[in-house]
């Protein structure tokens, strides 16, 4: 039995991360996906609580048929000790999966297996891009699945990034 270990901030969970979440699917029996920067929301880089970002993920989750945990990782000042903090909170997990050199590295620095994924349509599938997109008007339901723009829907996700965008501009 192979339990995998997936950890980003999800800020919003896309199509990206979800071609990656179906290729790991198809290399292990369960999977941990963690929730990172757990403690931030309301912010332009991080502008969803944890709780919204797992109703997102669990919702997309539904369609694997392995067996998925879905875990909010807050952030520690101490790089040298995140990796303890995640597998102090995480179910165990044989293999971690990212593409994040930082994480990488403190994976690697402890021991523990990593493996990358090809990035997928990176021009378009990036955070960052679909936040933009929110902020802007512009077509970001075509690059998440069906549950998280519902999800967005649902917690009025567009008007907090906008309302957050424009304190941004008035200075804070
Ligand atoms: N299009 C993609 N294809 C495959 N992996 C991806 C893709 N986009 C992000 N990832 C990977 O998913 C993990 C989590 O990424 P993260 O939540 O930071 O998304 P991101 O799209 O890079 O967002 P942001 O622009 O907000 O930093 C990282 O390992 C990242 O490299
Ligand atoms: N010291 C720390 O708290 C620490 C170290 C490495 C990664 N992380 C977190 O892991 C997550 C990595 O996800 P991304 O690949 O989406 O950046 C982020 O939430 C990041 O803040 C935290």
């Amino acid at each position: 039995m192979t339990r995998g270990f997936y950890i980003g901030r999800f800020q919003p969970y896309h199509e990206g991360h979800h071609a990656m979440v179906k290729q790991i699917a198809e290399d292990v029996d369960e999977l941990v996906l963690g929730i990172g920067s757990a403690d931030d929301s309301h912010t332009t880089r991080n502008p969803f609580t944890a709780g919204e970002r797992i109703m997102m993920i669990t919702k997309c989750l539904v369609e694997l048929d392995i067996v998925t945990y879905v875990v909010p990782i807050e952030d520690l000042e101490r790089n040298s000790v995140w990796v303890s903090h995640v597998q102090s909170i995480s179910p165990d997990f044989d293999v971690a999966y990212s593409n994040n050199p930082l994480v990488i590295q403190l994976f690697r620095e402890a021991g523990v297996e990593v493996h990358q994924s090809p990035m997928f349509r990176r021009e378009v599938l990036e955070g960052a891009e679909v936040r933009d997109r929110m902020v802007s008007d512009g077509d970001w339901e075509t690059l998440v699945p069906d549950p998280v723009a519902e999800v967005v829907d649902e917690i009025g996700g567009i008007e907090r990034m906008q309302m957050i965008s424009e304190t941004d501009a008035n200075g804070g």
